[in-house]
């Protein structure tokens, strides 16, 4: 509210002093009626349209960025309260009926107001379309590059490269840790071939909901390709990454999702690894990451070997 009234502040204070004229103008002019005169339907729908109208103007300013459509849609709404307020004064004072100026105050500045609107939506109908079609172009333009999953509503691994790169080079600047970690589901496609490949992306999307919820504000999470997340962890060293992988491995172990058919719990079982940044390119870092998953999918047996 304070920065509405601060951002508006000339055309606010003008419509204060209007509606304060044409009070002082009536009061000047004419005599306070008798309660017995006051006819409160006509007080009551004149002061509620006045009201209503003060509330969409406050609605129009606080919604919409300053400039020539709010300026035009700020006048109409303003001249329509005027009409309005001046039409309600008409049911508290009475005025001589030598006196014609009242009938000019009241009818007035309602066309004009009910003018500048019109012109005020025409130029905001206009305004949106041209906003749509931006907004049209934009999401063309991200699944173009299918930087958004269309499973869950992750990124994708293109995204997950442009934004590795920019927080390499970041903490590189900074000097800070930064470190990743990956997560993929075990036995993926059996789940698939038994419950069904709509059951798995159903999984895919709890999965998501889990491991975003815990993690931290500043963590992204993409998911990699098919039942394989990664996550970035900025400012973050290795021990706490290898922390956070085991947290989430055993969240998803824990999660008891439920078959849509027959409601029985599938159990999720997932392998993790981690790994920090030591100087190297996103590619070269991704692959090491890669190989310590790949690491972490053999066997017990195998690492022995
Ligand atoms: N439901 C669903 N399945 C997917 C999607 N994307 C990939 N998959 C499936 O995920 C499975 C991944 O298979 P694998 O890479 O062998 O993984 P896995 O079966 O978990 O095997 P391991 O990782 O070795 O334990 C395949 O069956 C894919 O068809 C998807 O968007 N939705």
């Amino acid at each position: 509210m304070p920065s509405l009234l601060k951002l508006h502040r000339l055309k606010l204070a003008a419509l204060l002093l209007a509606a304060n004229l044409g009070l002082l103008l009536h009061l000047a002019a004419g005599d306070l009626k008798p309660l017995a005169d006051w006819v409160w339907l006509d007080i009551l729908g004149e002061g509620g349209s006045a009201l209503l109208c003060l509330l969409w103007l406050g609605l129009v300013l606080k919604s919409r960025p300053a400039g020539r459509v709010t300026n035009l849609l700020a006048l109409g709404l303003g001249c329509v309260f005027f009409s309005w307020w001046v039409d309600w004064l008409d049911e508290f004072i009475k005025l001589p009926d030598a006196i014609g100026w009242d009938h000019w105050l009241e009818s007035g500045p309602m066309p004009v107001g009910l003018i500048l609107l019109t012109l005020g939506i025409y130029h905001w109908h206009r305004e949106q379309l041209a906003i749509s079609a931006q907004m049209e172009k934009r999401e063309r333009l991200f699944r173009e590059h299918r930087l958004f999953d269309q499973v869950t509503p992750l990124n994708t691994a293109g995204y997950l490269r442009l934004q590795l790169e920019q927080s390499l080079a970041e903490a590189r600047d900074e000097q800070q840790a930064l470190s990743l970690v990956i997560l993929d589901l075990d036995d993926f496609s059996s789940l698939n071939r038994l419950h069904g490949h709509a059951e798995g992306d159903r999984v895919l999307q709890a999965l998501t909901q889990l491991l975003l919820l815990n993690l931290r504000r500043q963590d992204l999470l993409c998911r990699l390709a098919g039942d394989r997340f990664v996550v970035l962890l900025p400012n973050t060293g290795e021990r706490q990454a290898r922390q956070l992988a085991e947290e989430l491995r055993l969240a998803v172990s824990h999660l008891a999702h439920k078959a849509q058919a027959h409601g029985e719990r599938l159990q999720l079982q997932a392998s993790v690894a981690s790994v920090m940044a030591l100087g190297e390119d996103a590619d070269s870092l991704l692959r090491r990451l890669n190989l310590a998953l790949a690491r972490a999918k053999q066997p017990p047996y195998a690492h022995s070997a």
